[in-house]
């Protein structure tokens, strides 16, 4: 795992997105696995920078977003799809029909998670993965005690991940149960993995993260035997070192 250390946020984000127009510059055709959660948000404002000052365009690239809330339709405020529109896709010239999310207003959700494989499949699986990391060492919407080998597919939500999310809603019991995620097999397969880290809050998870053993019940561990991950951290995040 390389690791890179910056000072702050505004630093973290601006590293990723080099990273980011790195990959889209070098290839006519990437396919860019995206996260959600509040640590890409800078990440996204720096890539719109990018794209407004002519730097780099998103017209041949193809997105993937890790997950989804089940039973929340894409015009709701709280679902990822708003999310992304808002934050990052309103903003680029990426087609519409070239960002994928799993629907997770879906009627057969198996089904949904058994199609988004295929796209990814049918995509050329991912070049390059962003993922932020849970408390509880969760990435996508793979809790603790997720098969490292599992494939996109339906959870149930910790209640501590219900918890951590509540802040973008107007109470917890407005958060959703469920979710449609990629699975840790999925993520495994890309072919690099942006870990973006930020914050004192996170301190003992990239402790974990760095220096724990590989275990199911701290999902992330698992990038430690992943070819290509590069973890850049703010620190804060690096405080427990
Ligand atoms: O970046 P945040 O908001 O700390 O979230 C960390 C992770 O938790 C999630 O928001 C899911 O709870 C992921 O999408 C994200 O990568």
């Amino acid at each position: 795992m390389e690791m890179i250390s910056v000072k702050n946020y505004d630093e973290l984000s601006k590293k990723a997105c080099e990273l980011l127009v790195n990959q889209v510059k070098n290839s006519d055709s990437s396919v860019l696995g995206l996260a959600t959660g509040s640590t890409p948000e800078g990440l996204y404002q720096q890539l719109i920078n990018e794209y407004r000052n002519g730097h780099v365009s998103f017209g041949h690239v193809t997105t993937f977003n890790l997950d989804e809330y089940a039973g929340v339709a894409a015009d709701d405020p709280n679902s990822y799809r708003y999310y992304m529109n808002e934050k990052f896709f309103n903003h680029i010239d990426l087609p519409d029909e070239q960002a994928y999310l799993p629907p997770g207003d879906a009627v057969d959700l198996e089904k949904e998670c058994h199609d988004y494989e295929t796209l990814i499949a049918d995509s050329g699986y991912v070049d390059l993965q962003v993922l932020g990391l849970g408390l509880n060492g969760h990435i996508g919407f793979n809790e603790p005690g997720t098969p490292f080998d599992s494939r996109t597919h339906v959870v149930e939500l910790d209640e501590s991940t219900r918890e951590a999310n509540a802040r973008f809603f107007p109470s917890i019991d407005d958060v959703p149960k469920k979710a449609l995620t990629m699975g840790i097999g999925t993520i495994m397969e890309s072919r690099q993995v942006v870990l973006l880290v930020s914050g004192s809050k996170k301190a003992d998870a990239v402790k974990q993260l760095v220096h724990g053993k590989v275990t199911e019940d701290f999902p992330a561990s698992i990038l430690q035997k992943h070819q290509n991950v590069t973890l850049i951290t703010d620190e804060a995040a690096l405080s427990k070192l």
